[in-house]
């Protein structure tokens, strides 16, 4: 058994741990350092630009893990699974009979994807989180006729949105599309880039509205067959080339709908699907776009305390329940008690800011520092693009956990912009803004300063009015 000796040990090789070595290649670059990776790609990230304090776009890219050794002297990469964690004696075991001993770890393991409990019913079923999930579906994709694609979140909203020439069924729980990141009226406009005979001038009709809702809140296997990390932003770029553009969309949207049985059949398609509507539906495959769950494919001689999705409970310094463990990314549960207008969902952002947070803690702790929580964490964003369009999210942006004493200010120019503000007691609690509004950093500063904002009334979205001069 080969062994090896750190202050600090990372383990995998996305956004999360990556961003951890990064940090602590600035932080700490003459300590040990040993990163243990399942795959020998690894993300990394680059063009990072602010849009605001806390509104940050970046491009995600993959790049053999050995290029991480050019920005930290100390570090040491292993090619293997983390199999075993004995906390009492301070080390770790991979798969591969490796051992390594550690003051502080930082557990960044992601996630794998959740399919529909079906799933093991037919091998027509895919997941898509890593380049290898995306090749098989490349790969079915190029061959089929017909796909059906279940969940309402970023992944499906993407597939519908980038692939061509293939007939498809996107089954949604829900009254409206892609319910994880919008509400029904962004899903309405979205709905309008499906019909391209859209009367052209529509375009100029801006409507501002504002609604008094009384409305509930909208909020919304361990495996170890684990082979890279997940996708980046662009993933789905890949696919767009692959078919023949034939020109109108062979879109079908059937709502408030689940899958209720799956079956292998010999017929003009080799896969029936039977909904919870009633409905059949004979197709080539299904996409199971149905959210993640956090990888622990390994064990602990203390079980650690999880949080109700499974993940590893970290306090906001990202230590998890066993000391000088930490985690950060799609395997933790952000356990502590969040910030008014930040909660938890799992992306690239909050990959990267929980891993750049741990880092910082396991340096303060290893010098005897005090540390504090970044700031970042004070506000929810998420910048990320959908159906071609910007979309930028900003705190409460679908009025969750408001209550139902929220108000909601509508500006939207069909086909060009979509922006939403959640208010609360005058004061702006979210928003939605889709299209190139520029409205971040102004947005980002009314929910940080709640600044009161009756005196404005509906003036705050009329696009005649620069609202910046309000504030200066
Ligand atoms: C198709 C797709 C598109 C997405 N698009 C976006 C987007 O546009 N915007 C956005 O913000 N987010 C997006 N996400 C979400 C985002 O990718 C994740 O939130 C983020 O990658 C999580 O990073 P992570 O480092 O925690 O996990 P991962 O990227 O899953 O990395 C975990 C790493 O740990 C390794 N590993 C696991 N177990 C072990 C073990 N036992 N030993 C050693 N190594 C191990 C894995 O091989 C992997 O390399 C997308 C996700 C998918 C799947
Ligand atoms: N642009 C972006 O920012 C993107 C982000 N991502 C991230 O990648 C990860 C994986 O994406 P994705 O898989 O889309 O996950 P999401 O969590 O975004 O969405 C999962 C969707 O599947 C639905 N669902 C869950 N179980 C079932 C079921 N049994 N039957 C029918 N529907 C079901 C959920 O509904 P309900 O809410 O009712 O449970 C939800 O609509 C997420 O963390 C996501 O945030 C992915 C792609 C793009």
């Amino acid at each position: 058994m080969s062994s090896y000796k750190s202050t600090y040990l990372i383990i995998g090789g996305g956004i999360a741990g990556v961003t951890c070595v990064e940090t602590l290649a600035i932080l700490h670059p003459e300590e040990s350092l040993v990163l243990i990776t399942a795959s020998s790609l690894v993300k990394n990230v680059s063009n990072v630009s602010f849009f605001a304090k806390t509104i940050v776009k970046f491009d995600v890219n993959e790049t053999e893990a050995s290029s991480l050794q050019k920005i930290h002297p100390n570090l040491q990469i292993i090619y293997d699974s983390l199999n075993y964690i004995d906390s009492k004696n301070k080390f770790a075991t991979t798969d591969g009979g490796v051992r390594v001993e550690y003051e502080m770890m930082c557990l960044c393991t992601g996630g794998i994807p959740r399919l529909i409990s079906e799933a093991n019913k037919s091998k027509r079923i895919l997941g898509i989180r890593d380049t290898e999930s995306v090749q098989e579906f490349q790969k079915r994709l190029k061959d089929g006729r017909k796909m059906v694609i279940v969940g309402n979140g970023g992944i499906a909203s993407e597939i519908v949105h980038a692939t061509r020439g293939i007939q498809k069924v996107w089954v949604i729980r829900d009254d409206y599309i892609s319910a994880t990141f919008i509400d029904p009226g962004a899903a309405q406009f979205f709905q309008d880039t499906f019909n391209r005979k859209l009367e052209d001038n529509a375009a100029k009709n801006t409507i501002v509205r504002r609604h008094i809702f009384t409305e509930e809140d909208t909020l919304v296997s361990l495996n170890k067959d684990l082979k890279s990390a997940a996708l980046g932003p662009d993933w789905y770029r890949k696919l767009e080339d692959l078919r023949n553009d034939h020109g109108e969309q062979e879109l079908e949207i059937i709502y408030k709908a689940e899958v209720k049985s799956v079956s292998d059949i010999e017929s003009e398609f080799p896969l029936r699907i039977e909904l919870s509507n009633g409905r059949i539906i004979d197709c080539d495959f299904i996409v199971s776009a149905t959210g993640v769950e956090p990888a622990l494919n390994y064990k602990f001689d203390e079980e650690p305390i999880k949080g109700l999705d499974g993940g590893l409970s970290v306090n906001e310094f990202q230590e998890i329940s066993i000391k000088d463990i930490f985690a950060a990314g799609d395997v933790a549960h952000a356990a502590w008690t969040h910030a008014p207008h930040w909660f938890q969902l799992r992306l690239w952002t909050q990959a990267r800011q929980m891993a750049a947070m741990a880092a910082k803690s396991m340096h303060a702790r290893k010098i005897n520092e005090e540390v504090l929580q970044d700031f970042c964490f004070e506000l929810f964003t998420h910048c990320t693009s959908l159906f071609g369009y910007r979309v930028v999210l900003l705190g409460k942006y679908n009025g969750q956990n408001l209550g139902n004493d929220y108000e909601i200010l509508l500006r939207t120019t069909p086909r060009h912009e979509y922006i939403k503000f959640v208010l609360q007691n005058g004061k702006l609690q979210g928003a939605i803004l889709i299209g190139e509004t520029d409205l971040e950093e102004m947005c980002e500063n009314l929910i940080l300063d709640q600044i009161d904002l009756t005196p404005f009334g509906d003036e705050i979205l009329n696009p005649d009015i620069d609202i910046d001069d309000y504030f200066d």
